[in-house]
């Protein structure tokens, strides 16, 4: 790699400010020390070898999509290419981890920097995530596509979440009524290469297919050909993406802590929830990482919310996320975070440099209650108001970190994937639990299927009709 691509490499790590966890900035009754995180050296280092031991392979396969691809890469780009060649629009057909990556990263890359793409980068087709059975939100999208000139990328891991089939389905039926024969060419299908209906479809009917490798869960995937592919079909630089991540995965391989920013996140969000913090509140302070406090929001509650056994005793480990946007929700629940119960960790995330700036008039001089606000840019302002609630989190004694982007580009967002990945699956061997899995869904997704006459599920079904699910003394 050439020196001045090194350099520009160190000038966009993202940066981990844990300050404002430390009894310096906040006090000894909430923050922790040195001596806090030294004294869980054992644990670390113990969780550390068996990260070490798994990276890459079993549920840690994740680990190595950013190096690991360059096969599939090339099949992306040359299929995204073909995509933005012929196609209006791109629709996603996905829910959960096979549809907030894509619109995380879609919305972090493009939507404010449009103008600013080169212009063999612009254009492309229309982007669409539909990650709900809402039939008013499918209809109204019906509505404004043309079937015949769209690409429909089903993405399901399982190949049998409901919602994604049911969506697939109605998306297969009005594809042959429109086109006849040739439907099976707007249909691209991204699952698992053995397990699930949408695999075996995929073959018989000959769809292009991409898969995500046997160890890559759903909340983990997308950097696999769940994100790559909507992301290349959008004109963002996928190779980038996957640079950054692995920039990141490199600086997270190293056992000490205090070197290792994915860790130093993960072990001070341990130590908060053994205090009892239960809450962990992201809250990016940019439009652009709006819908990464959603994408983080899945990562981390299916990844931690667990219940486990403690010699025969229920422990029921996992934060509750929450998502909030800066400045907006300082206006709307910042005040809870300064003045409500001691229950939260706050993850800010910033950004260096903004790409575009507006400057605020110099009007209305005499009025000195808004004057003052005349001559600054808008990225000063906003810049202000994140310090400015740090401060005042921090001096009402408020556990808070700064995550900062130097600036919002492929390989910045790459690294935010990659080190938020990685701090989730320390944290879930430094709780002892499995992070790679979710059986708490399965309750809900069982009842469905017997509510829904799915074979199989009649025990489930009786189960449901003898044990009323309510009473209508109850209901107003
Ligand atoms: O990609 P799939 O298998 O359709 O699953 C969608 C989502 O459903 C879940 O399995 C939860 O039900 C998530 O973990 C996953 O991201």
């Amino acid at each position: 790699m050439r020196y001045e691509q090194l350099q520009w490499q160190e000038q966009m790590k993202i940066q981990v400010d844990f300050n404002h966890m430390m009894t310096e900035f906040i006090g000894e009754e909430e923050g922790f020390t040195r001596e806090h995180i030294e004294a869980l050296a054992g644990k670390i280092k113990d969780s550390h070898q068996r990260m070490l031991k798994k990276s890459g392979s079993g549920w840690l396969e994740w680990r190595k999509l950013p190096m690991n691809q360059e096969e599939v890469v090339t099949k992306i780009v040359r299929t995204a290419e073909e995509i933005r060649s012929r196609a209006e629009a791109f629709v996603v057909l996905g829910i959960g981890g096979s549809a907030l990556g894509p619109l995380a990263v879609q919305t972090a890359l493009n939507h404010l920097h449009y103008n600013e793409l080169p212009t063999e980068r612009r254009g492309g087709p229309r982007f669409y995530v539909l990650d709900n059975v809402d039939p008013e939100r499918v209809a109204a999208l019906f509505d404004i596509i043309d079937p015949a000139k769209t690409i429909f990328n089903v993405i399901s891991k399982s190949g049998s979440t409901s919602e994604t089939m049911a969506q697939f389905m109605i998306v297969f039926n009005l594809l042959r009524e429109k086109i006849g024969s040739d439907y099976a060419k707007n249909i691209i299908a991204t699952t698992d290469a053995e397990k699930g209906n949408l695999v075996k479809m995929a073959r018989e009917e000959g769809y292009t297919t991409f898969t995500i490798p046997a160890g890559v869960g759903g909340r983990f995937s997308e950097l696999s050909p769940v994100g790559l592919l909507p992301a290349a079909v959008c004109g963002i630089d996928i190779r980038e993406l996957l640079a950054g991540a692995a920039y990141m995965d490199k600086l997270c391989q190293q056992e000490d802590v205090f070197r290792n920013p994915a860790y130093m996140l993960g072990v001070l969000q341990y130590l908060a929830m053994r205090r009892g913090k239960n809450i962990s509140v992201m809250m990016p302070y940019t439009d652009a990482l709006k819908y990464f406090a959603d994408w983080y929001a899945q990562l981390w509650a299916e990844s931690l919310g667990k219940r486990t056994d403690n010699n025969g005793e229920d422990v029921f480990a996992g934060q509750t996320p929450v998502k909030a946007l800066g400045t907006t929700d300082q206006h709307s629940q910042v005040q809870l975070y300064v003045e409500g119960p001691f229950d939260k960790v706050v993850t800010f995330l910033g950004v260096g440099c903004y790409r575009q700036e507006v400057t605020i008039p110099k009007v209305f001089e005499d009025l000195a209650g808004i004057a003052f606000l005349g001559g600054h840019t808008l990225g000063q302002l906003i810049k202000a108001e994140q310090l400015a609630t740090e401060y005042a989190l921090m001096k009402a004694q408020r556990l808070n970190f700064t995550v900062t982007l130097p600036e919002i580009n492929a390989f910045t967002v790459g690294q935010l994937i990659q080190l938020l990945e990685i701090q989730t699956a320390f944290v879930g061997e430094l709780l002892d639990i499995n992070a790679f899995d979710q059986p708490g869904v399965e309750e809900g997704k069982n009842a469905t299927y017997a509510l829904l006459g799915r074979p199989g599920y009649e025990s489930k079904k009786q189960e449901l009709e003898t044990r009323p699910l309510k009473k209508s003394e109850y209901i107003l």
